[in-house]
């Protein structure tokens, strides 16, 4: 799979794990930063991965901050980007067989390397199911999202399917 992984200075050592595991693992990885534990700004982080998921260079993203709070509100700020907080592998798992969730995000200063590997595995390894239930809540999601993203008329109630 082609994943994208940022993290700011509190993520870095941790993706740094992380990027050795999945590239034993065989995926294709796209590693946006950043390259040192030097203080940066995790929306910065968000941004990078958020657009290469949009621009379909990648199917999937890992995101990490300090506590995978700020970097969540952040990411899930772009159309199209859906990502989770999980810091257990029932909802690293879920959330992308309900809710479609296309980006993983970790709290490095939260959980170990181990347990980080776990969850990313089970991101990684579940699909959205498409059922019809979660395909409508997805919709719902979609509506809300264009009816509040800047540009379109507040209150349209449009439906249309946000990228990627
Ligand atoms: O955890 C975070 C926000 O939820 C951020 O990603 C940062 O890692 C955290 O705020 C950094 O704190 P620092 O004191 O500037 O290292």
């Amino acid at each position: 799979m082609r994943i994208a992984l940022a993290a700011d200075h509190a993520g870095f050592e941790l993706k740094s794990w992380l990027l050795k595991a999945l590239e034993n693992a065989g995926h294709t990885l796209l590693d946006k930063g950043t390259y040192s534990t030097a203080p940066v700004d995790y929306p910065d982080c968000a941004q990078a991965v958020g657009e290469a998921l949009r621009q379909g260079e990648v199917d999937r993203a890992i995101l990490i901050c300090g506590s995978g709070v700020g970097a969540s509100i952040a990411v899930n700020k772009m159309p199209g980007v859906r990502g989770g907080l999980c810091h257990d592998t029932y909802s690293a798992h879920q959330g992308v067989e309900h809710d479609d969730m296309n980006v993983l995000v970790l709290g490095a200063r939260v959980i170990g390397v181990a347990l980080a590997e776990d969850l990313v595995r089970a991101f990684l390894s579940a699909r959205f199911t498409g059922e019809e239930r979660h395909a409508r809540r997805l919709s719902k999601v979609q509506a809300l999202e264009a009816r509040f993203s800047s540009g379109s008329s507040a209150g349209s109630g449009s439906t249309g399917n946000a990228a990627p």
